[in-house]
């Protein structure tokens, strides 16, 4: 099993100063460790999430052709609306569009559908007509609200942990130009699994700051061993947690303090026999702003620890990755 501490995050948002840093220590030291951290407590009610997952097995049920009325649009720089299975193929840093075709040789079996802030122009959401699925519109955008909101009072804490001083590490994600992501993983034969005729996903470095991961009780997420490339290791879901994990950008501006640690869905654990079952997950993944210059912050480096990274801005590197999960 992955070694991923549960840290209650009930008083981060309105505890003592002491309190807060307690809570920032804690993250810290898990972020430092594996750059994975179970919360609980963390505001989002138990009945949000379960109507969230609700809202996301009624789209996924709908009819291809029904589902096909929000596509995904060609290439990775719109990443909005409705993937088939197989269309998108998560990767590790592999830029060059030959190997990338090669790796589409083995699908991920999965099919997502991406909404992102209702004022993000860049990224205009794409929803189905309201009549396909009344209601789901609404529900997403307020569910985007909500996640929003814990990743702001998160941004404050990991602010203390870094000593950022005010208005700290909120400010540089004040567009929140974060993104919601329903996944189904179609239940598959473990034999093709296996086979890695077919991958559920990828072993992948989240792009963005940080992401917020909601799992059903199916389980298969893993997690590379920090101090074993190679091991994966179980992140099984925890109830009434979330899975909160440190990204690209994240690790960059601590200057690898923080571990974006690679991660993949795989079997289920003690289950690599006759049909692996769906599985549905919800990541939501923030990213700062996109003229925010990400260069080691200045509590991370200095004489001894010398910056490891060239300066680059969020929007750049989030495109430059983005771009390498769909064919354009
Ligand atoms: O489905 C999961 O549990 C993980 C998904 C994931 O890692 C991603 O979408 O980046
Ligand atoms: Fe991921």
């Amino acid at each position: 099993m992955a070694d991923i501490p549960i840290v209650d995050f009930a008083q981060a948002a309105s505890g003592t100063k002491e309190e807060k840093e307690h809570i920032a220590n804690q993250i810290d030291a898990a972020f430092r460790n594996i750059g994975f951290v179970y919360l609980k407590n963390h505001g989002v009610p138990r009945e949000k999430v379960d109507e969230c997952f609700a809202w996301s097995k009624n789209f996924f049920e709908l009819p291809i052709s029904t589902k096909l009325l929000a596509p995904h649009p060609p290439g990775g720089s719109h990443h909005r609306g409705y993937s088939a299975p197989g269309v998108e193929k998560v990767s590790q840093h592999e830029y060059d569009a030959n190997e990338l075709h090669k790796l589409r040789n083995v699908p991920d079996f999965k099919e997502s559908y991406e909404s992102g802030n209702t004022n993000d122009e860049a990224q205009p959401n794409i929803w189905l007509p309201e009549s396909s699925l009344p209601g789901f519109r609404a529900f997403m955008e307020s569910y985007f609200d909500v996640c929003k909101a814990l990743v702001h009072q998160l941004l404050d804490i990991l602010s203390i942990a870094l000593n950022v001083p005010n208005p700290g590490l909120s400010a540089t994600h004040a567009q929140s130009l974060f993104q919601l992501r329903l996944l189904h993983y179609p239940a598959i034969s473990a034999q093709e699994l296996a086979g890695k005729k077919r991958s559920r996903i990828n072993a992948h470095s989240d792009f963005g700051t940080v992401t917020l991961l909601f799992q059903d009780a199916v389980g298969g997420l893993e997690i590379e061993a920090p101090t074993r490339p190679g091991e994966f290791r179980p992140a099984p879901p925890v109830p009434d947690t979330v899975l909160v994990n440190v990204g690209d950008l994240m690790s960059r501006w601590s200057n690898d303090r923080w571990k974006s640690t690679v991660h993949r869905v795989g079997f289920p654990q003690g289950n690599r026999e006759g049909i692996v079952p769906d599985r549905y997950s919800i990541p939501f993944f923030a990213t700062a702003d996109p003229d925010t210059l990400i260069a080691a912050l200045p509590g991370c480096w200095g004489e001894g620890n010398e910056k490891r990274y060239e300066s680059v801005m969020a929007e750049r590197y989030v495109q430059m990755r983005m771009a390498a999960l769909y064919e354009g």
